[in-house]
């Protein structure tokens, strides 16, 4: 068996983290994001926060958050990690982690080389690094696509921080992605769902499977 962490992003019922939990993943994410299908109200993310077990990391993903937004989260909600997954500086994200006291990790859009280019700088004030698809021009959610980059752009590279892979993986694709890119992370939000918002208990199971074989 080997030691790839998988975080399963965009958890919207108890029933959601309880396939979450029995597929022994390492990360629960949640979005709050209103215009993403899986954005969850402060009240449903207690909830769901409350419910997960010692050991599983709680994500908060945001997007160009103001604090005032995070404040609340940060206060309501028991959390380990902070996703920013906008347009956030290398300055925003050593900000939001001096404020909170929280690990950060930065999303990073990826659709060709360079694209890389800034991930040194981002990769001196976060935590950690998620090397996701860059959305296509227009995109209403900058993530949760379901869209994939090319995974040679990563082949031979090293990051100064941990980081995960993300963007279009699912079950039937993560043995290529972690052969090919060498990612000890991995991240997926529609690649385990049934239809766009609706996770799908097998399919997480799958997923954090096909991680670990
Ligand atoms: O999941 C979302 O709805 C979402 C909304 C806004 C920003 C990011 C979002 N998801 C993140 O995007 C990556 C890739 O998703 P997918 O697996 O390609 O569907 C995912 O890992 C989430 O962290």
């Amino acid at each position: 068996m080997s030691d790839i962490r998988v975080k399963i992003c965009g958890l919207r019922s108890l029933s959601d983290m309880a396939a979450v939990v029995s597929s022994r993943a390492s990360y629960a994410g949640m979005v709050f994001f209103p215009k993403s299908p899986r954005h969850l109200s402060l009240e449903q993310a207690r909830v769901l926060a409350f419910a997960a077990p010692p050991g599983l990391a709680k994500v908060a993903l945001t997007v160009d958050a103001e604090d005032a937004m995070l404040d609340e989260l940060v206060d309501q909600i028991p959390l380990d990690l902070l996703q920013l997954h906008g347009h956030e500086t290398p300055a925003r994200v050593a900000e939001v982690k001096a404020r909170y006291g929280l690990p950060v990790m930065k999303a990073i859009g990826v659709a060709d080389e360079a694209d890389l280019a800034g991930l040194m700088e981002y990769s001196l004030a976060a935590d950690q690094l998620l090397i996701d698809a860059k959305p296509p021009n227009g995109a209403e959610v900058p993530g949760g696509n379901g869209l994939a980059f090319d995974w040679r752009l990563l082949v031979g590279r090293k990051w100064l921080k941990p980081w995960m892979l993300a963007g279009g993986l699912t079950p039937e694709n993560l043995a290529e992605a972690l052969r090919l890119t060498g990612a000890r992370q991995v991240d997926v939000s529609s690649g385990v769902e049934s239809a766009v918002g609706v996770k799908d208990p097998q399919r997480i199971a799958a997923f954090v499977k096909a991680a670990q074989s």
